[in-house]
């Protein structure tokens, strides 16, 4: 049967007819058309007694509804097709259910895809017979009645709905204060609507719902339809409780949040303190307002600032975002302090704060005028190396002085952590940033100087290796971006004046020692120490006790016998010490009151310090003993050689003295170059076939290593074998097995060493010639030196009557 066939031709009329199928569609005025156009519904069927408004997709249901409107009955079914494939347009008849409701629509209103308008449910309407079986569907229908009977039962029924629904009303918003009036509409002797209406305003599944529309016994509808208000009341209840169980969350917060606020206004109001975020947040901004911050940087704290904004103030986290905050802002960004680039200025600065040193000031100066030159002091890094106590700290304090330039100090010795220069992780508890931006904060000013003391004692263990952090530090390519972890932000370091300072280069590492300009101060000799004494140390340590000048009197004799007897190393902190010491025992003689002022004499040194160290001596002299000069990081020293002959049955040699493993190998080779040349030092050519020897090099304080003491070892050898005492001359070089004298270290602590101890003639390399000549005059003045390109020379001085080069003597000012 086509869909053509199908139509009652009793029913058409020429005004409205169905394009396609010719059918016309013909209707008493207020009456049902038993001729529907179907839309299917797929969310839950529509009700009688049910309003709301719809929308459809223009491109599928335009047409169906254009036709419905423009009829006058306006009435189209709805009928619920549950798990409809796609839009609805290709629904098979079969799956329509037999049941559905008519609705009458309103206010069509058709914009863009969407099409929309106010259905009003009419009545449930039965499917016939099928018209046209694809869009716009077509079907002839029935309108079945309620089946009601008037009972008391129903009535019962009725009213118990209406219950549950007034019910279900506060429980949830969703059934608003509207409902209530609306279900005045309803009597309970008509309760089919009723029923109608309750069945819709529940959330329940599409097919349960469909059941109640299909059920035309009204007090089974009834029934079923309050099972499904039960159930909404549940549902309702159920939601209740989460609700009240959040807002009680909620309200806690908002309560602290409120009052919080109240306590601000009102504090404000009175002028009292601010609470303690709003204190530091405001601190923060102040903070930043001064600051030239970078863009990532400032996003970063910007970022932090909204966090504690809302974090809670007790809470673990507030702290860390604080101390997190505290520490951004206080990296002075873009914050200068202005330099001083006047030379002359410079010069006399490092001219009052230190006595002699004048080529390392003169170095100092040169490095400058290049910064003075280029209007930056900026690039190279300055390596103050020497012996502890010459003055490298304080030569660091008067350059950050002479430039205007505030001045911070930290040592690396010993350091073996990453994190001590570049910071932890934010995520360590107790984390802090790296010293480099602690000095930043300390200092507020970004271009500090910043001295690296003990730069050759960085230690390295399994957490990083703090030298390859310096590396990036001290890198000017790298250091303008020089990532601290704790901040996590790029920090330009490029613009402070790095000053390192070490007592030895051996332990620098070499990419880091490439990095940087050496200075070296190699200690001073004992007129330069009494010059320091008098003109810095002694007004200083006074001024410090409380004494005036001429309460406590020093002569420039004591001050030397004190330096020789007490003080012999390289710098002058132990002589400071002494002076200090001195001073505190004439305080305390001064304060017994029987004396005004005291004078400290030679004769009274040993009351002051006890018996001297070191008694005035020469060289030590005898068969077999020779003084080396010997170079560590504490200075130059003497380091005296002995060689003793222990028995003459079989030929041997030992070493004693504790000897590092380059200076056994130079004594095996002295050894083994004097046995096989003994004669031509004139003594007996086979006194070491049966000569057991014993080479000991004594004072346990000096550490012992390195090859200069060759020729010194060979010379105490030729001594025993001669028997004859050397000359009392102090020598250094290597040695090798052919007799040539090589170059060795520290030629000028060497000399120093020598001249404190009192010793004039030296036997150096002709390969150190150069290092020597370069010496300031002071140092050379009054000391004769032999230069040996070969050992014989060496010999020749030794024992020979070689002439030597004395360099005149000089008045050195002190
Ligand atoms: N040439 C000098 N003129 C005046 N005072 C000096 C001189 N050299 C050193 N001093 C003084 O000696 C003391 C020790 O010096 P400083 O601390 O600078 O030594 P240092 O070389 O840094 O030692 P360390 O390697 O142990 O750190 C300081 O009081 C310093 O002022």
């Amino acid at each position: 049967m086509t869909d053509q066939e199908s139509i009652d031709p009793e029913v058409i009329s020429a005004d409205e007819q169905d394009e396609e199928t010719g059918t016309t569609l013909v209707l008493p005025e207020h009456a049902l058309p038993d001729k529907l156009y179907l839309i299917p519904v797929s969310n839950r069927p529509f009700f009688p007694a049910q309003v709301q408004p719809l929308v459809f997709s223009s491109e599928d249901w335009e047409e169906t509804l254009q036709r419905v409107s423009q009829s006058p009955h306006k009435v189209v079914g709805l009928s619920y097709v549950a798990g409809m494939p796609g839009d609805g347009t290709k629904v098979d008849p079969e799956d329509f259910p037999e049941v559905g409701c008519t609705v009458k629509i309103h206010n069509v209103v058709g914009e863009g895809e969407q099409i929309q308008f106010i259905a009003l449910g009419m009545q449930r309407f039965r499917i016939k017979q099928w018209l046209r079986k694809r869009p716009p569907y077509l079907v002839q229908v029935e309108y079945p009645d309620s089946v009601q009977d008037d009972s008391d039962e129903i009535k019962a029924y009725a009213l118990a709905l209406i219950q549950a629904i007034k019910e279900l009303i506060p429980l949830n918003p969703l059934y608003s204060e509207e409902l209530k009036n609306y279900l005045n509409r309803f009597s309970p002797k008509d309760p089919s609507p009723l029923a109608d209406f309750a069945a819709a305003i529940t959330t329940a599944p599409g097919q349960d719902l469909q059941d109640v529309l299909e059920t035309l016994k009204v007090q089974r509808r009834m029934e079923k339809v309050l099972v499904l208000i039960r159930k909404e009341q549940e549902v309702a209840r159920l939601q209740g409780e989460i609700n009240a169980e959040v807002n009680r969350k909620i309200s806690k917060h908002q309560r602290e949040f409120f009052l919080r606020e109240q306590l601000k206004v009102i504090q404000k109001e009175l002028g009292i303190s601010k609470d303690d975020r709003t204190a530091e947040i405001e601190e923060f901004e102040s903070r930043l307002e001064a600051l030239k911050v970078p863009e990532t940087a400032r996003k970063k704290i910007d970022d932090e600032l909204k966090k504690l904004s809302i974090l809670e103030v007790g809470s673990p986290e507030y702290a860390i975002c604080r101390n997190y905050l505290d520490w951004a802002t206080s990296v002075p960004w873009g914050r200068f302090s202005e330099d001083n680039l006047d030379l002359d200025f410079a010069r006399k600065v490092l001219d009052e704060d230190h006595d002699g040193l004048e080529d390392v000031k003169d170095r100092i100066i040169e490095f400058l005028a290049v910064g003075a030159f280029k209007k930056e002091i900026s690039g190279s890094i300055m390596l103050l190396v020497g012996p502890p106590g010459v003055g490298k700290t304080s030569i660091g304090r008067s350059v950050a002085k002479s430039l205007g330039r505030k001045f911070y100090r930290f040592s690396l010795g010993g350091m073996q952590d990453e994190a001590e220069i570049k910071g932890h992780r934010r995520t360590y508890v107790g984390a802090l940033p790296g010293k480099l931006v602690q000095a930043l904060k300390e200092v507020d000013v970004a271009n500090p100087v910043i001295m690296l003391d003990e730069i050759d004692k960085i230690g390295a263990s399994y957490r990083g290796d703090p030298a390859s952090a310096l590396l990036e530090v001290l890198d000017p390519e790298q250091n303008s971006e020089f990532l601290d972890h704790y901040l996590d932000m790029r920090i330009d370091l490029s613009k402070v004046l790095f000053v390192s300072t070490a007592n030895q280069l051996d332990t620098i590492p070499g990419p880091l020692l490439d990095r940087m300009d050496t200075i070296r101060l190699s200690g001073y000799i004992t007129e330069e120490k009494l010059a320091i004494a008098r003109n810095h140390l002694w007004p200083k340590l006074l001024k410090n006790a409380g004494l005036k000048k001429a309460q406590l009197k020093i002569s420039d004799a004591t001050l030397k016998a004190l330096i020789e007897g007490y003080a012999r190393e390289a710098g002058v902190r132990h002589l400071e010490k002494l002076l200090q010491k001195i001073i505190r025992k004439a305080v305390v003689v001064l304060l017994k009151g029987k004396q005004k002022s005291l004078s400290v004499t030679i004769k009274s040194l040993e009351e002051y310090l006890g018996a001297p160290y070191f008694r005035q001596e020469k060289v030590i002299d005898g068969v077999g003993v020779v003084t080396g000069l010997a170079w560590t990081s504490m200075g130059g020293a003497t380091l005296p050689v002995e060689a003793g002959l222990i028995h003459r049955q079989r030929a041997g040699f030992k070493l004693t003295g504790k000897l590092g493993d380059v200076m056994k190998e130079s004594a095996e080779i002295a050894y083994s170059y004097v046995s096989s040349q003994t004669g031509q030092f004139g003594a007996d050519e086979n006194f070491f076939e049966k000569a057991f020897i014993h080479l000991h090099v004594p004072e346990g304080a000096t550490p012992k290593d390195g090859p200069s003491a060759g020729v010194t070892m060979a010379t105490a050898l030729i001594s025993l074998a001669r028997g004859k005492k050397p000359r009392a001359v102090a020598m250094t070089g290597e040695l090798t097995l052919t007799g040539r004298v090589l170059a060795v270290g520290g030629i000028r602590e060497k000399v120093i060493a020598a001249r404190r101890q009192g010793i004039s003639e030296l036997v150096l390399p002709e390969e150190n010639r150069r290092d020597y000549d370069e010496l300031p005059d002071y140092i050379r003045s009054g000391m004769t030196v032999h230069f040996a390109s070969v050992y014989s020379d060496a010999y020749q001085v030794m024992f020979g009557k070689k002439t030597a080069r004395k360099t005149p003597k000089k008045k050195t000012g002190n």
